[in-house]
């Protein structure tokens, strides 16, 4: 008779997926051409091997976290309470990365942060601190810290925000992102190379996503590292998804004159009023009318 379990997903790459149980590992592949599970998923197995297996279903997920084009959707966690959006002073970050992956956390109901690494670099800290400050003022905390110049103090930071919770962090290139991994998970690179070989995914062992428990932090304290990426697509949010995603549109939805106002025209909108007074920034507003432009692409 195969034996069955449940089990999360700790790490993807392509259809081949590992799988913990009670801190065993479990290589697993889906039925046919699924790709529909992802990291946090909560799965049921049927054990083919002692430490292979199918899966069969996919636990009712509380959270998703995904993004999109028009071609295609890619999950990027499931299960999650927070999502850390890390830049840093340098190389500077772009706001369209970030206000995107705000967009995204809002959209699927997960709580955001920013985490503002390399504070070490005195002479671009004053100017970040400037840029982050509208993402504070939307209500965004921010937490200052600095990975390798003040790793006691990053972590005295970081970890009662981590306690209890299911958290990504997500950020360009060069944020610092990895050495913040690693302060938390100092037996990440192991875990890594360990995965990367049951996984089987060859060189490229930074090109999937991968979930740590942080037992000392609670017996559901995670903490996902995501790769990279250049584009953050939001195609599968619909036009009232992305209205209600920028939390600062929030007072004037309801009081345009057109009830089905899409902001980016019509006259007597409330939205485009508040961002004449100055109330939302163009910035924000800019990247709204862009997401609204990306979702309405239709393939013929
Ligand atoms: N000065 C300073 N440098 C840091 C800090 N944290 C990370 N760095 C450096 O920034 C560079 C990028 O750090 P990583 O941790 O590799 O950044 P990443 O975001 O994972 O970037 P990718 O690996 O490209 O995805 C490295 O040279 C780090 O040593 C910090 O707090 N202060
Ligand atoms: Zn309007």
């Amino acid at each position: 008779m195969s034996q069955k379990k449940t089990a999360t997903i700790i790490a993807a790459h392509g259809r081949h997926y590992l799988a913990e149980a009670d801190g065993q590992k479990l290589q697993c592949v889906t039925r046919g051409k699924k790709t529909n599970v992802a990291v946090g998923d909560l799965v049921h197995i049927t054990l083919t091997s002692p430490d292979q297996g199918v899966i069969d279903k996919i636990e009712e997920r509380k959270t998703l976290l995904y993004r999109s084009d028009q071609y295609k959707s890619k999950l990027l966690a499931a299960n999650l309470t927070q999502l850390f959006i890390v830049v840093a002073t340098e190389p500077g970050f772009t706001d369209d990365l970030v206000s995107r992956a705000l967009v995204a956390a809002e959209a699927a109901g997960i709580e955001a942060h920013l985490i503002l690494n390399k504070v070490d670099v005195v002479d671009a800290l004053a100017r970040t601190r400037e840029r982050v400050a509208p993402y504070a003022a939307l209500g965004y905390p921010v937490h200052e810290v600095s990975a390798t110049a003040q790793p006691e103090q990053t972590l005295a930071t970081l970890k009662p925000l981590l306690a209890g919770a299911s958290s990504i962090l997500i950020g360009q290139s060069g944020m610092g992102k990895s050495s913040l991994i690693n302060l938390l998970v100092p037996e990440a690179a192991i875990a890594t190379r360990e995965i990367s070989a049951a996984l089987d995914t060859g060189k490229h062992t930074t090109t999937f996503t991968r979930l740590y428990h942080l037992h000392e932090l609670g017996p559901d304290a995670s903490i996902i590292d995501s790769p990279g990426f250049q584009e953050f697509g939001l195609y599968h949010l619909s036009e009232g998804m992305l209205e209600r995603a920028f939390v600062e549109f929030e007072p004037y939805l309801g009081h345009c004159k057109f009830y089905n106002c899409r902001h980016l025209s019509e006259p007597q909108c409330a939205v485009l009023a508040a961002v004449e007074e100055g109330k939302i920034t163009r910035m924000r507003h800019q990247l709204y009318a862009q997401l609204l432009h990306e979702s309405s692409q239709t393939l013929y």
